[in-house]
């Protein structure tokens, strides 16, 4: 049975290591690696967040707070880290969290498409963005066999959502996962300091601009008036939701519902009992609000309101031994956001699939030495706070 350590030899084998390395061995490599490539405005995008970035140092540092037990004779020589979510069997309990604008971290224009093809080439799911460079049909046409996601910005316009929501379904979409907590962008300096807004707005209006009841809106095409495209914005994306809005949320879509952002028991509780299929645990990696908690800090709380819902979780996750932490703690599956970015802007979707592939080396790794042959195997109890 081929096992997701055997990366270790192949990197060995293919001379891929060493210190010319091809691709970065470690997230600090790879993020200095990658802000040399990326141009300065598309950087501070991504490695950027809210305020004086104290929550997302956070997320990264609350791993730090846990340790995972060493267990002996457990005879881990092969481990199975397979997971059913939505009834989909994945091969690992590891996604690409949603992106929004990734088209322009690669090279080319079209990360969207690059990462769909790692999603394809690894097994790992991708959580589409509404907010992509090429329209979400051909996002999701790349995926194979490997399922995806497709993320909703819910817009004011109810129809627009709806059609939206439709088209994903059309185009093959698993699930919808519905982020509640970016109806409005947060205070982001870096973005200040570069104003790159305007122009990544223009850059993620895809699947707006292929859609009829935006068309419908406009009156005429967006080539033929494209301010008028960016003037509909407002409309597109700044739709603070309440719990009135859940009801509707969950009418439009037969395929599982999921809500992203959620970091409170309550609202936990209040999700799961208005129909929702998953929760996703997630501060949006700190870009939207500074001087919050950890998400991993709040973890175990979200996963005790979900009382069996599947759990999706990211916000800090940077190496294989971060993954294996969030699992223990009750994760179902675990999103990597900023690592598989700065992999698409280093090397396409070859960067990407080596991030992912590293990642889950280095789980499935340790995993192996430390005595946890399945999922299963890592409970609470794994861990010890440090
Ligand atoms: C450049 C960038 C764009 C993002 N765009 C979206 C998006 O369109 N939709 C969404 O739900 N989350 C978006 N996120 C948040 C990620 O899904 C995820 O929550 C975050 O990256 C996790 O933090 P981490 O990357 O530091 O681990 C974005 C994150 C980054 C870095
Ligand atoms: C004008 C682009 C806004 C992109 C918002 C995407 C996002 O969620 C993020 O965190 O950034």
């Amino acid at each position: 049975m081929a096992q997701f350590g055997d990366y270790q030899n192949e990197i060995y084998l293919a001379g891929l290591g060493g210190v010319q390395s091809k691709y970065p061995m470690t997230f600090d490599e790879l993020e200095t690696r990658a802000a040399q490539a990326m141009p300065p405005s598309v950087l501070s995008y991504v490695a950027g967040g809210a305020g004086d970035e104290r929550t997302q140092r956070a997320n990264v540092a609350a791993f730090d707070r846990w340790g995972l037990y060493p267990r002996m004779f457990a005879g881990a020589a092969e481990r199975d880290l397979s997971v059913e979510v939505f009834g989909d069997r994945w091969a690992a309990p590891l996604f690409m969290a949603p992106i929004g604008v990734i088209g322009i971290c690669a090279q080319d224009g079209h990360g969207d498409l690059a990462t769909a093809d790692a999603a394809a080439a690894t097994g790992v799911p991708m959580v589409a963005s509404t907010l992509t460079v090429d329209p979400m049909e051909q996002v999701a046409a790349r995926f194979g066999e490997t399922p995806g996601f497709f993320q909703l910005y819910t817009p004011t316009d109810r129809e627009l959502a709806e059609s939206l929501v439709r088209r994903a379904e059309a185009a093959g979409f698993k699930a919808i996962v519905v982020t509640l907590d970016t109806w409005v962008t947060g205070w982001r300096p870096r973005d200040l300091a570069t104003g790159n807004f305007p122009q990544l707005r223009g850059n993620c209006l895809a699947n707006y601009r292929t859609d009829p009841v935006f068309l419908d809106r406009l009156g005429r095409r967006p080539e033929e008036d494209p301010a008028a495209a960016v003037r509909l914005w407002a409309q597109l994306f700044g739709n603070p939701l309440t719990w009135e809005d859940l009801p509707w949320l969950r009418s439009i879509t037969k395929l599982p519902l999921v809500v992203k952002g959620i970091c409170h028991p309550d609202d936990a509780r209040r999700a799961r009992d208005g129909g929702v299929d998953g929760l996703y645990c997630s501060n949006h990696g700190g870009r939207q609000a500074n001087g919050g908690i950890p998400a991993l800090d709040v973890l175990p709380d979200i996963v005790d309101a979900a009382d069996g819902l599947p759990v999706l979780f990211d916000s800090g996750v940077r190496s294989g031994s971060d993954v294996v932490k969030a699992l223990a703690l009750g994760a179902t599956a675990v999103g990597v956001g900023r690592p598989y970015a700065y992999g698409l802007a280093l090397g396409g979707a070859d960067g990407v699939v080596h991030v992912l592939r590293s990642i889950l080396a280095e789980a499935d790794l340790l995993m192996a030495v430390d005595g946890y042959p399945t999922l299963a195997d890592l409970t609470r109890d794994s861990l010890r706070a440090l």
